[in-house]
Formats: structure tokens, sequence, C-alpha cells
């Protein structure tokens, strides 16, 4: 039998090296990602939407500046904080003068009131073009995508991260859009 859970830990070994190769020169790639995502956020989000956000890991997109502007934009922008395993998500409400905490695996949050998100931008390790995704491991967003079953999702990622089959289980959420820097993949 194929060891599924052994190949996505061994893609993800992969990917993780590849990203800390690609490190240095991320900063090049952020703004076109960012207007990227602010083009989608404009076509399928309203004003009063909460536009969930997450806050930089090693090598992840810096969406910071993104977070401001969708802020000045007069959208309601909110942070993920990490629960321990096997709960999804919960949202807390961001602004410039937040007070952020550290919370589990180095993640952090803004010490506010929790909110519910309507659009939530998934961070990943890789994707495939059928919009599956792979991260760190915990499925805190499988979880999360399956507890909001009203909110919109897009991954984000830089364009380098695309594989050609990313290996799944039954559980595991499909996306239906993909953020990079070059595109914007409907699957
Ligand atoms: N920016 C950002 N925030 C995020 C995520 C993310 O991928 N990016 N998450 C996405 O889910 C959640 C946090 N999930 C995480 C799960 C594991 C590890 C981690 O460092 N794992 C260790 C192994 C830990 C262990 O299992 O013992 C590692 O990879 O070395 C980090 C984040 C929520 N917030
Ligand atoms: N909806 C779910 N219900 C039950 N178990 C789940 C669910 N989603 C994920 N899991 C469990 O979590 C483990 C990690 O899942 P997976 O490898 O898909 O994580 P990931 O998507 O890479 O992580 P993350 O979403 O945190 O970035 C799986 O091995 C599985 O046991």
């Amino acid at each position: 039998m194929i060891d599924i859970l052994q190949q996505k830990q061994q893609l993800r070994h992969q990917l993780k090296s590849l990203r800390s190769q690609f490190n240095q020169s991320h900063y090049q790639y952020t703004p076109p990602l960012i207007q990227n995502i602010l083009s989608f956020i404009s076509a399928v989000c309203s004003q009063e939407d909460v536009i969930a956000c997450f806050w930089p890991l090693e090598g992840e997109a810096d969406l910071r500046p993104l977070m401001h502007e969708l802020h000045q934009q007069s959208y309601k922008v909110a942070l993920p904080k990490t629960p321990v395993k096997g709960n999804p998500l919960t949202f807390y409400s961001w602004y410039p003068s937040a007070a952020m905490e550290e919370g589990r695996y180095k993640t952090i949050y803004p010490n506010t009131e929790i909110v519910e998100p309507n659009f939530i931008l998934v961070p990943l390790m890789g994707f495939d073009r059928k919009g599956n995704r792979l991260g760190y491991g915990g499925g805190y967003y499988d979880r999360t995508l399956q507890h909001f079953t009203e909110a919109k999702s897009a991954g984000i990622a830089f364009s380098y991260q695309e594989v050609t089959t990313i290996p799944t289980e039954p559980f595991d959420f499909g996306l239906s859009a993909i953020i990079t820097e070059l595109e914007i993949i409907y699957t």
C-alpha cells in the first residue's frame, strides 16, 4: 500500500529546503503577489467582509503591507490563533494598533476580540493545479475550512511552490483558487 503520510512528509521536506533556497529573494515577488490578492479580494469581497490573513512564519510571504492596505480600504482584517492540535483555528480582529502575542509554533496573533472570517487566505508549503495544498502538517487549515463552511478562501503561494501532484487524503480540503505573484489559478 502506498503510504500517503510518508509521501507528504517527504514532499514537505523537499519544499522546506526549496523555500529556504528562495528565502533571500522573496521580497521582490511580494508586491506583485499582494497586488494579485488585492484584485481577487476586490472582485469577491464586500467592504463589510472580515478577511483572514496570516502573520508570516519563516520563509512565507509577508502579508503585513496587504493587511495595512486592507485596513485603510475599510475592510476588517483578522489573524488566526493556533489552538491545541485537532481544533480549527480561531480568528481575532487585527488593526495597526492591536497588541500582538506569541502563540503555538511561534505564530503571532492579536490579543483582541474574536471574529468570524468571510474570506480566508490560506498559507501553504506546496500546491498543485487541482487546488490541493500541503501545509505544515498540523491539519489546521483543513479543519478550519471545514468549520467555516460559509467562508470563501484562496491559497497564497509563490509560483516556485507549485508541484505536479500533491498526495491527498480524504479530509484534505481542496482550494478553489490559488494566488501567486504570477497569476490567479482557478481550480
Ligand atoms: N503564517 C502562518 N500561520 C499559521 C500557519 C501557517 O502555515 N502559516 N498554520 C498552518 O497550519 C497554523 C499553524 N500551524 C503550524 C503547525 C506546525 C508548525 C511547525 O513548526 N511544526 C514543526 C513541527 C512541530 C511538531 O509537529 O512537533 C515543524 O514543522 O518543524 C508551524 C505552524 C496557523 N497559523
Ligand atoms: N478534517 C480532519 N479531520 C480529522 N483529521 C484531520 C483533518 N484534517 C487533518 N487531519 C489530521 O491532521 C494531519 C495533518 O494533515 P495534513 O497533512 O493535511 O496537514 P496540512 O494541511 O499540511 O497542515 P496545515 O493545514 O496545518 O497547514 C493528518 O494526518 C490527519 O490525521
